[in-house]
């Protein structure tokens, strides 16, 4: 266990921004703490990184864990270039190696910009200098406080395959903050978080099959005896159509098979985070 927490609290006045959050976070995972807004995700990352004493509740590091973080708004300098802003960081720590800002802006694909000023580079640039700076002194976890927030698709998805790599080949622990329900979806471990408390967790794929149903929607001459033949309550029906919530694709299969003659047509989806999420905190996205 790379982190723990045992009922992490924070406190703004009257206000419970974190509830007594229990957090396990093994070594070398990617976990995604998803949220709406207010939920308490950076209250939790304040107090995980530091930044913000709990009111109450612990916090335990494996011993010598070292953090890198990126914050969601810079703290490199627009003045200087990308190569000015990563060496005066890099020479801050003992021990980084002479060449590490050599090595990361490779592996990050920083070359073509290094002698750029900060300020004058993309968005998408910027998140990927922002990540080499939180890298420079070679951390075991390395936090991410809503990365891809304002960028655009591509982008997000470059900065997502390039996080995943980071993790992957350098063993790095990863834990994200994000409102990207589909981006949650590439993290090996979700933590659901609503009003500061833990709402559900695990992978993206338990919490499907956990809080989002799969659905299916038949067309048929004959709504009644289909209803009847397939002995469940349906969640929809028209004339002509009959909507099922389902628990696994299996059941979908078994319907059809079974009633194929009653079958003109249907609609299979399966059930995504979005739908957990909503059947979870029952509101879209604030
Ligand atoms: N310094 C503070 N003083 C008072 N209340 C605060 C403070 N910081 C955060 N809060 C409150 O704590 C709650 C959680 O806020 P937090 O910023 O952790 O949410 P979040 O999940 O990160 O939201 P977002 O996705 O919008 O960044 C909110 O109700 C917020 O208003």
């Amino acid at each position: 266990m790379l982190l723990e927490t045992k009922h992490l609290t924070k406190r703004f006045g009257n206000k419970i921004a974190v509830n007594a959050l229990d957090l396990r976070i093994t070594r070398g995972s990617f976990t995604a703490l998803l949220g709406p807004n207010g939920a308490g995700k950076s209250t939790t990352m304040n107090m995980l990184i530091g930044l913000s004493r709990p009111t109450a509740g612990t916090i335990i590091y494996d011993h010598h864990a070292k953090l890198g973080v990126v914050f969601q708004g810079s703290v490199l300098d627009n003045c200087l270039t990308v190569r000015e802003n990563l060496q005066i960081r890099a020479d801050q720590y003992h021990h980084v190696p002479a060449d590490r800002v050599a090595t990361l802006s490779q592996q990050l694909g920083l070359t073509n910009f290094m002698q750029q000023r900060y300020g004058t580079l993309s968005g998408g640039q910027k998140r990927r200098v922002d990540i080499a700076r939180a890298l420079l002194n070679d951390p075991d976890v390395l936090f991410l406080d809503e990365p891809t927030t304002g960028l655009d698709i591509q982008t997000r998805h470059a900065i997502w395959t390039l996080i995943q790599r980071l993790q992957r080949d350098r063993q790095l622990t990863v834990i994200l903050t994000t409102h990207y329900l589909d981006e949650a979806d590439n993290a090996d471990h979700v933590v659901v978080i609503d009003h500061g408390c833990v709402l559900a967790q695990g992978t993206a794929a338990e919490i499907k099959i956990r809080y989002a149903a799969d659905i299916l929607t038949v067309t048929t001459p004959d709504v009644a005896q289909l209803i009847a033949q397939v002995a469940l309550q349906p969640t929809h029906q028209t004339r002509s159509q009959v909507t099922f919530r389902l628990a696994t694709m299996q059941a979908a299969l078994d319907i059809l098979t079974m009633n194929r003659p009653l079958i003109s047509n249907f609609e299979f989806r399966p059930g995504t985070l979005d739908d957990a999420f909503l059947a979870l905190t029952g509101k879209e996205m604030r």
